[in-house]
């Protein structure tokens, strides 16, 4: 068994010709929870859809790599099947499609011909990981987000993380729009998966998930890239006293991109 391994190098990405990622560099390993934390609008969120392939983000310069493969030249869902999985921060509704049809398929669009889940294992399996979810089973036949509260599509996004098994996952800002008791229980999701075959980058705003899921890496990014790194306790003085501490230590003038 191989540890996972992403690693993104000097990654500059661009949205309709205006440069988002201006060198962002990050490598997780198997084992390892990184977390990043940065103001609004500094391409936290670019970073993940440019991972996973939206056709929107134009990679314009650096490289990635996952398990050694040249991620940049893998179709959307190679990425997928290889095993990188992305939790939304706005996770998508799809009328007509039910929960478990949709998460049955994704896992077996990962799967040989011939090797597909029977179908008495995925609802035993379906069934174990709603039920540490505090997911009601109903849930499975509702279709993909229709109508979920805002916390419940976090929680489905975790339901869909525990029950594909990716090597790597960036949840993007899981925690927001979670009421406490769901963010024990979408901790406890991620805490549940940590293993040296599992790797994680979590992308949030506050300190508080990190009380549950202990990173071994925080991230501070700004304009596009990582520009400070260090253990949680840099996710707490970020709490505690917000970004201007580092701008000014960097001689950092402004958050945005965009103001630039
Ligand atoms: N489709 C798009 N078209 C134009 N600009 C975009 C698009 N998507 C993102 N941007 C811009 O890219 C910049 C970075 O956005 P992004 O969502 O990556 O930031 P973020 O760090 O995730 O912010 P937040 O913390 O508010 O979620 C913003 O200025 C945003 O307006």
């Amino acid at each position: 068994m191989t540890t996972p391994n992403l690693k993104v190098d000097d990654l500059h990405v661009s949205i309709e010709d205006k440069e988002i990622l201006k060198g962002f560099g990050i490598e997780i390993n198997g084992g390892e929870i990184h977390a990043i934390m940065g103001p609004n609008g500094t391409g936290k969120s670019t970073l993940a859809s440019a991972l996973m392939g939206h056709p929107n983000y134009e990679i314009t310069k650096g490289n990635a790599t996952f398990n050694g493969e040249d991620l940049l030249e893998m179709e959307v869902d190679e990425r997928a099947q290889a095993g990188l999985f992305l939790a939304m921060q706005y996770p998508s509704e799809v009328s007509g499609v039910t929960n478990a049809d949709f998460i049955r398929s994704a896992i077996n669009s990962g799967r040989e011909e011939g090797d597909e889940i029977s179908l008495m294992k995925f609802i035993r399996h379906m069934d174990d990981k709603m039920g540490k979810l505090e997911i009601d089973s109903s849930f499975q036949h509702r279709y993909l987000n229709e109508g979920f509260s805002g916390g419940e599509k976090k929680r489905n996004e975790i339901l869909q993380m525990l029950m594909l098994e990716p090597k790597i996952a960036i949840l993007d800002e899981i925690d927001s729009g979670l009421d406490i008791d769901a963010l024990k229980v979408v901790a406890q999701g991620v805490n549940d998966m940590r293993s040296d075959d599992f790797g994680c980058l979590i992308i949030t705003h506050y300190q508080r998930l990190l009380n549950y899921v202990t990173p071994d890496k925080v991230h501070v990014m700004m304009q596009g890239r990582i520009v400070k790194s260090g253990g949680p306790e840099l996710a707490e003085r970020l709490e505690a006293e917000g970004y201007d501490w580092i701008k000014n230590e960097l001689g950092i003038e402004d958050e945005t991109v965009g103001q630039e």
